[in-house]
């Protein structure tokens, strides 16, 4: 792996959420994150899954939330810099005045905070618009020396938000997400031609385990920007390692030039 050429080596944390319980949900990831770090092959970045420390608690989502993100990002910044891995908060309910965001951050090596997200398409099948705010500002952070894009979960639905990171120059996109079954097939195509047609990496982190009815199907995957799946997690807990080459990406533009032939004045009616 070239580190002066754009690569990296990313883990994506799939792990069980326990809804309602965030002191629980602390130590968990706290302990992966630990796990993670001390690994043989240490990564590079690190990815969490979505609303890692409520869990999909929605009724009591308001005293639960993280007060401004203190907590989360404080334990963050601190992994982030004593281990020098770009950590990938997954997202967490977090607490604005009276609001609830769904929130992702982004740390730098240094324990700098590099960028956050809150959801901008709330999930309405899970009533997360009666609980939650939406966020009003696409993510994008800049990623060793490239451009890195933020979506959680329901957004991939979205190729809009996709391509307009993509445009802003994001080479890899992170989704933290609780994608429940059944709908494995949706979340595995929308993944994949989220990395066709941007020609860019997908790391899409995904929980497991049951919450409440709801099962969580893990299945977190790492794309590349031909659309090749590089990992793909099973059902269960498991850290997903691969070392990925962002100039693939350059390349990619180069042969199918995507790009360069859209003709967004003519995609009107
Ligand atoms: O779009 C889907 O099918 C799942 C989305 C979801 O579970 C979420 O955004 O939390």
């Amino acid at each position: 792996m070239n580190k002066q050429n754009g690569g990296l080596r990313v883990a994506a944390l799939q792990i069980h959420v326990d809804a309602g319980e965030p002191e629980l949900n602390f130590q968990r990831v706290q302990s992966r994150l630990q796990e993670a770090a001390s690994a043989d092959i240490k990564p590079d970045v690190i990815i969490l899954p979505e609303m890692w420390n409520t869990g999909y608690a929605l009724d009591r989502i308001g005293e639960l939330a993280d007060p401004e993100g203190e907590r989360t990002r404080t334990m963050l910044a601190e992994f982030s810099r004593e281990t020098g891995i770009h950590a990938i908060g997954g997202s967490i309910a977090e607490k604005k005045q009276d609001k609830v965001f769904n929130t992702m951050y982004a740390f730098d090596r240094e324990g700098r905070l590099a960028g956050e997200y809150s959801k901008m398409h709330l999930f309405r099948l899970m009533q997360e618009e009666k609980h939650l705010a939406a966020g009003v500002q696409p993510g994008l952070f800049t990623l060793e020396e490239s451009q890195a894009g933020m979506m959680i979960c329901y957004d991939i639905r979205f190729p809009e938000l996709a391509r307009t990171l993509a445009l802003a120059g994001a080479k890899v996109l992170f989704v933290p997400a609780e994608w429940p079954k059944p709908r494995l097939h949706h979340w595995r195509s929308l993944l994949i031609a989220r990395a066709i047609e941007n020609q860019m990496y997908v790391v899409a982190c995904n929980r497991t385990g049951i919450s409440g009815e709801t099962e969580f199907f893990g299945h977190s995957m790492i794309i590349d920007p031909w659309g090749e799946v590089l990992a793909e997690g099973g059902e269960e807990e498991e850290i997903l390692t691969v070392d990925i080459d962002l100039a693939l990406v350059d390349e990619v533009r180069g042969r199918i030039p995507v790009f360069e032939d859209r003709r967004p004045q003519l995609y009107r009616l």
